[in-house]
């Protein structure tokens, strides 16, 4: 399956994070990984599947990384009712604001008719869990479901 991993960060650590999950798919999968500062929402691909990490920053909002993507699919208005995306989010839960980065972000992809396989994953700086045991096994599960659902288009 053709997976582009796509990373919205402030400081580094979601571009990290899909690097790890780059290095855990490319044996048996063909990777490409991009910041969504340098995607055009036209460009995302209906026989791609997209594995999407987002952070949050200031007060619950996208890191600066994915907002030129969220303004541009504002503006624009494109459809990508042929999009299948999973997301994965990186926050802080001694923020009020806790991982809304990427809930507004899978919104924003789902109001422009992207389709989301599975529920949205979040990673907690704050807690025990180190991000890439959660994101590994979210992204072999996620691929799986992408996988049935490619098979029968
Ligand atoms: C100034 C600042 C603001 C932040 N705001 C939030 C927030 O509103 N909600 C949240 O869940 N996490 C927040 N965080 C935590 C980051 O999302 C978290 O550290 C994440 O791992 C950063 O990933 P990045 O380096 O890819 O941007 C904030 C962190 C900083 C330093």
């Amino acid at each position: 399956m053709k997976i582009q991993l796509l990373y919205g960060t402030e400081t580094g650590n979601a571009e990290m994070l899909c690097e790890d999950i780059e290095t855990h798919l490319a044996d048996d999968h063909e990777v490409a990984l991009a910041n969504l500062n340098d995607i055009d929402p036209a460009d995302l691909d209906a026989d791609t599947f997209h594995l999407v990490v987002c952070s949050t920053y200031g007060d619950g909002d996208l890191p600066a990384s994915a907002q030129p993507f969220a303004d541009t699919l504002e503006t624009a208005g494109t459809d990508l009712s042929a999009i299948r995306f999973a997301i994965f989010g990186l926050g802080d839960s001694s923020y009020e604001t806790y991982n809304q980065g990427s809930e507004k972000l899978a919104a924003l992809l789902v109001k422009h008719g992207a389709k989301q396989v599975g529920d949205r994953a979040i990673h907690d700086a704050m807690g025990s869990d180190m991000a890439e045991d959660l994101a590994l096994p979210w992204a072999d599960d996620r691929i799986a479901q992408a996988a049935d659902l490619f098979a029968e288009t």
